[in-house]
């Protein structure tokens, strides 16, 4: 029976909230999947990635489905020879956060690796990005999604179609198709190294 009906002093909750609860409830019980890409060229690039993968799997809410295999790539973006190598790979985890927190948590990662943020991609120990959540398309600047330069980079999109070969990029296409129009002459496979996924 409703309550506010036969209770004059309970106040009926405005529909506004009910959908608010509602779509934390089905945030809360639906975990999502999300491609994070992490990446180094500083320090000791394989322990760095292997602990923000490990900081991942610490997270509540948040479960590390695959890690893909280390690659070495150059630089993207700036001058050629200007910065040393990256380490990169690419997790796919699910998770019961919502986009806004699992940025807060990537960012929390990247400040427990002493990452500065000097020049436009400029070198650090670590940079954790949100390659896509879910079907999730946002052009907010603060978490654009998907990544806005996930699409040209071979450095996350190799490592993602070996992990997912039937990946798609929402509103981008095929990470297969993506990655053939990109070319992989800039990254390699390190099949040296590997990264552990967290027990
Ligand atoms: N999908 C995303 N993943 C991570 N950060 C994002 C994303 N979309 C927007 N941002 C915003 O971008 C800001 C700058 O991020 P960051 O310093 O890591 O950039 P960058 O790694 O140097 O360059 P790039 O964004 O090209 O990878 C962050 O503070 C964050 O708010
Ligand atoms: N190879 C490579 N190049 C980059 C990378 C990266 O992770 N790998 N990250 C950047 C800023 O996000 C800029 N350039």
């Amino acid at each position: 029976m409703n309550q506010a009906a036969s209770d004059p002093t309970v106040q009926p909750v405005p529909a506004s909230v009910v959908e608010q609860v509602d779509a934390a409830d089905v945030t809360l019980s639906n975990p999502k999947q999300a491609v994070i890409s992490l990446g180094s060229n500083l320090g000791n690039r394989l322990e760095t990635l292997q602990g923000a993968v490990d900081l991942l799997e610490d997270t509540p809410g948040l479960r590390v489905k695959a890690v893909s295999p280390v690659y070495e790539t150059e630089p993207w973006g700036v001058e050629p020879g200007s910065q040393p190598s990256y380490f990169n790979a690419v997790v796919v985890v699910r998770t019961t956060l919502p986009p806004s927190s699992l940025l807060e948590r990537g960012q929390a990662i990247e400040e427990a690796f002493h990452r500065v943020r000097e020049e436009r991609w400029g070198p650090r120990t670590i940079d954790v990005d949100i390659v896509s959540y879910a079907d999730v398309v946002s052009d907010d600047p603060a978490l654009t999604l998907p990544h806005p330069r996930a699409h040209e980079r071979a450095f996350v999109l190799a490592p993602w179609h070996d992990v997912q070969p039937e990946a798609q990029l929402p509103g981008r296409g095929a990470v297969a198709e993506l990655l053939a129009g990109v070319g992989d002459g800039t990254v390699h496979a390190r099949a040296d190294l590997e990264l552990r996924l967290p027990e």
